[in-house]
């Protein structure tokens, strides 16, 4: 395997974050990438991100009110380039993955006991010590969260999925299962919406498309003025799903930054870099940033949906004509060159 960090893992685990919060440290240089003045610079206020009825776009008989939905759905990612879906058909089953019932798992473990979370923790480093593909704290992108990666496939039993130990197996298939319908349900609302044939862009996703879950855990941090969770970027993927317990992330829109709002039962839906591409500039791929809280904990999901390996992708013909010329090149393994 590459050698992928410049330091040692053992040397950068000793620096966990949650051991830091701890101990009541502040926060090392490397973690340092926000001015402490900068918060009170740019206003955060409360978003106006629009939120979409999915089983209403997905409606087989077309009517004032399914359009209308279609409509705030196309400039909800002209403009923010992110929504705040429901009608998506996971039941209140996956309600439990909201960490604020009291049935989610992760909540469960993190407010029982402190010794239980901290041991918690300790498996997960342990865990993470053993994946190489763990991106959470290497490279130049040293962030303030850990995260394990998993592969979710569909119809292909036990692949990949044995290293999330966080959650039963069990849970987690029934969840990829889930988040496979709310892509497809998402990739043929959005085609609806720009007046394309419905299956354009699963079919540019291709039949073996990519979902990949992040599990992203953000420690409290004693300097939330000088600590992002999660720096800025935008996605490379085609779009990605999230579902959080607290609110945190942040879109910039008109060169502010706009906090997210937790919505039970809503997933955030925010465009990827290659659905900027399908739609030839159309849908926006928003730059997003995870910030941190002295009081509170957060826990993400993000499912990132990509076009199978190696299929090239591009712009839409029915998207491309004189007023609106071809903007990007059709391009390949996107994900792979552009990860960051
Ligand atoms: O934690 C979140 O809400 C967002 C995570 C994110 O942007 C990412 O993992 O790319
Ligand atoms: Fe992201």
């Amino acid at each position: 395997m590459a050698e992928v960090s410049i330091l040692p893992a053992e040397v950068l685990l000793s620096k966990r974050v949650q051991e830091m919060v701890l101990k009541g440290e502040e926060p090392p240089p490397p973690y340092v990438c926000r001015d402490g003045d900068a918060v009170h610079e740019v206003a955060a206020p409360f978003s106006m991100i629009p939120t979409i009825d999915l089983s209403l776009c997905a409606l087989s008989t077309p009517g004032m009110e399914q359009e209308e939905e279609l409509q705030k759905l196309k400039s909800a990612l002209c403009s923010w380039g992110c929504f705040q879906a429901v009608g998506h058909g996971i039941s209140s089953t996956f309600a439990k993955f909201q960490g604020n019932t009291s049935n989610s798992p992760w909540k469960r473990r993190r407010s029982k006991r402190k010794e239980l979370k901290i041991s918690k923790a300790m498996e997960l480093t342990l865990y993470l010590k053993k994946v190489n593909s763990w991106i959470g704290l290497i490279g130049s992108s040293l962030k303030y969260t850990q995260k394990i990666e998993e592969i979710l496939n569909y119809g292909q039993k036990n692949q990949n999925l044995s290293g999330a130990f966080m959650l039963p197996i069990g849970i987690l298939e029934q969840y990829s299962i889930k988040m496979k319908k709310v892509t497809e349900l998402t990739s043929k609302a959005m085609a609806k919406s720009l007046n394309i044939e419905e299956n354009c862009f699963l079919t540019q996703f291709g039949e073996r498309a990519q979902h990949k879950a992040r599990f992203n855990y953000y420690s409290r941090c004693q300097r939330p003025d000088l600590v992002l969770g999660l720096k800025a970027h935008s996605d490379v993927s085609g779009f990605t799903i999230i579902l959080m317990d607290e609110e945190g992330l942040q879109v910039l829109k008109d060169e502010q930054w706009f906090t997210v709002p937790k919505i039970t039962e809503a997933l955030l839906v925010l465009m990827g870099d290659q659905m900027e591409i399908m739609t030839n500039g159309i849908f926006k791929s928003p730059v997003h940033r995870v910030v941190t809280s002295s009081e509170r904990e957060r826990i993400s999901i993000a499912v990132f949906y990509s076009p199978e390996a190696n299929k090239e992708i591009g712009p839409e013909d029915g998207l491309i004509n004189e007023e609106t010329p071809r903007l990007f090149k059709n391009v390949k393994g996107y994900a792979d060159i552009y990860q960051g």
